[in-house]
């Protein structure tokens, strides 16, 4: 579970004596997420989110992703609004950590996933994508593809450990996708891991969207290979063009895509499965089998790969660029 720090009952009480939120009625940890510690605050005037961030994120990069919530708050998207002390500082420091308290967000997040929740997931990230515009902020990708070969490197000795050719097959990937990679889509601030555990839904509408904590600056198309990769496949290894097709339709409703950008989805989306393969790689070859950590399959990102790599070109994905982008679906 994720709760890497236990906050004594007096710190909690002088960290939430600095906000005017409130009285502490209870704070339990939170079970799930791996990266920080998380517990529900509630407090006599409603419930937050308090977060201790722990060794995996950059300090210097809270104040892009605190600046981040609070613009796309401001700008009316769901997402977790951070709270400010009184004296108006939100990134605070609870227990020898950088910690900050933001707004619950009502909804759950899907477990099985249907063809409606891409469709709305679509649509969420469009928007968010055209809110996140106008924030000033920028943060270069530090998973980005100049980060893949190195990542790699540093397992390559023990990556046929997990599949006999692995390394070999990674290593041709690498090749083909450093000499592919596109260079100059529309830039701008994506979620860059809008994975089902970070989308909250009531019904089939989208609630809210967390977790920005590895929010960068790179192709917007980026964020929605990520989405085709973690959406658009089923359990046993299938690809469903149909979840891919609404995600896309959808996404093009409140943002259309360039003609760049639709062709380029094939190749953004072999590195968007190589990302998550190489760090669900290092993790599982670097967490001990009894840690609390669940680690994640990094073969399951290798069968997406393969996908990707089989197809003839973006129109694979359900969608043809020239489709109407009026009309309801
Ligand atoms: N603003 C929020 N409102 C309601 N619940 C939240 C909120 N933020 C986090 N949670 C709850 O805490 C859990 C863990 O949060 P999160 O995914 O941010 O953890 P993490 O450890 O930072 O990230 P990761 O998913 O990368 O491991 C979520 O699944 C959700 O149940
Ligand atoms: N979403 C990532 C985990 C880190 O956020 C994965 O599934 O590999």
């Amino acid at each position: 579970m994720a709760v890497y720090t236990e906050v004594a009952d007096e710190d909690l009480r002088a960290f939430v004596g600095e906000y005017d939120i409130g009285a502490v009625v209870s704070c339990k940890g939170i079970a799930e997420g791996v990266e920080n510690s998380n517990y529900l605050l509630q407090t006599d005037r409603g419930n937050y989110i308090l977060t201790l961030y722990e060794k995996r994120v950059n300090p210097t990069d809270l104040p892009f992703f605190i600046g981040l919530m609070e613009h796309l708050a401001r700008q009316g998207l769901r997402c977790p609004t951070p709270v400010a002390g009184r004296d108006g500082i939100a990134l605070r420091h609870l227990c020898d950590r950088p910690a900050a308290i933001v707004s619950f967000l009502k909804g759950l997040w899907p477990r099985r996933i249907t063809a409606a929740h891409c469709a709305a997931l679509g649509r969420a990230m469009a928007d968010l994508h055209q809110k996140g515009l106008s924030y000033a902020g920028s943060r270069p990708n530090s998973l980005g593809p100049k980060a893949w070969r190195p990542l790699f490197e540093q397992e390559a000795h023990r990556t046929d450990e997990v599949k006999p050719g692995l390394a070999d097959f990674l290593r041709h990937e690498l090749d083909h996708l450093e000499r592919h990679w596109p260079q100059d889509l529309p830039i701008g601030i994506i979620h860059a891991d809008l994975f089902p555990d970070n989308v909250f839904f009531q019904g089939d509408e989208v609630s809210g969207l967390i977790d920005f904590y590895f929010a960068c600056t790179d192709f917007l198309a980026y964020d929605i290979a990520i989405c085709l990769n973690a959406w658009c496949f089923e359990d046993d290894g299938s690809f469903n063009i149909t979840k891919a097709h609404l995600l896309l339709w959808n996404y093009q409703q409140v943002r259309p895509l360039s003609a760049a950008e639709f062709r380029a989805l094939p190749i953004l989306a072999r590195g968007s499965a190589i990302r998550f393969l190489l760090t669900r790689l290092y993790d599982w070859l670097n967490t001990p089998a009894g840690a609390f950590v669940k680690r994640k399959d990094p073969l399951e990102y290798e069968r997406k790969l393969r996908f990707h790599a089989s197809i003839e070109g973006a129109e694979a994905y359900g969608l043809h660029h020239d489709a109407p982008a009026a009309g309801k679906q």
